[in-house]
């Protein structure tokens, strides 16, 4: 069985104190840093962008896994590349040339993955996995941290393990929306190898312990 990996969201990270939180994911047992880049068009909020990234990859000793929750990725994608992405994800909804924005990433010198919004059928991606280092699953409507876990995720998780199965294939499924010390040993067992966390990890009292946790009850 391959190491889970455990992605914080710095969506919820305080930004007042962004470097401290930063050293606290470098010093975690996490995985990677996950960003989310929202437009006010493709989801009805605003993030951050390439100065906020740049700013953190300044100080970030883990990979960049990089959410793009923007209309037409395609137009900024060398942009989130240098300014330090190594994971880029883009989703399905957002572009029509899927596979030309796929291969843009790759060419970017990052892995490259898509997203699905829940209520995008899995069969979209049957002929794009071949292509991906990784599928996120949305397991709430993306847009806001904080969000309660939408359960109809368990189901995708496990038709979608067989999809790259069936294709002998490694891409990953990484899930984000919800998740916390109480679904995410449910998620593994239903196929999935990485969790965004952000609300579950800096409300708590203790993120550092928090994200060790997640990753132990993740591997366990
Ligand atoms: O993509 C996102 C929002 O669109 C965030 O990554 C997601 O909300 C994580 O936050 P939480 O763990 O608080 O649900």
């Amino acid at each position: 069985m391959s190491t889970k990996l455990i992605a914080p969201s710095m969506l919820a990270a305080d930004f007042g104190n962004l470097q401290r939180d930063v050293e606290m994911v470098n010093n975690s047992d996490a995985d990677w840093f996950h960003i989310d880049v929202m437009d006010g068009h493709f989801v009805p909020n605003i993030s951050y962008g390439m100065p906020v990234i740049s700013a953190i990859k300044k100080h970030a000793t883990k990979p960049l896994d990089v959410h793009l929750m923007i209309e037409k990725p395609e137009r900024y994608i060398e942009e989130f590349a240098k300014v330090g992405a190594d994971i880029i994800t883009v989703h399905y909804e957002s572009t029509v040339h899927l596979h030309r924005t796929l291969r843009q990433i790759k060419d970017a010198g990052c892995k490259a993955g898509v997203v699905l919004n829940i209520t995008t059928p899995l069969v979209v991606l049957e002929d794009i996995l071949p292509e991906c280092y990784m599928v996120l699953l949305m397991s709430i409507n993306p847009g806001f941290g904080g969000q309660k876990f939408e359960e109809v995720t368990y189901k995708r998780i496990k038709n979608l393990r067989k999809m790259i199965d069936e294709q002998s294939l490694d891409t990953r499924i990484e899930i984000d929306g919800g998740v916390t010390d109480q679904n995410i040993q449910k998620l593994v067992a239903a196929g999935a190898d990485a969790f965004v966390a952000g609300s579950h990890v800096f409300k708590s009292d203790n993120p550092t312990e928090t994200i060790k946790a997640l990753k132990e009850l993740a591997n366990s």
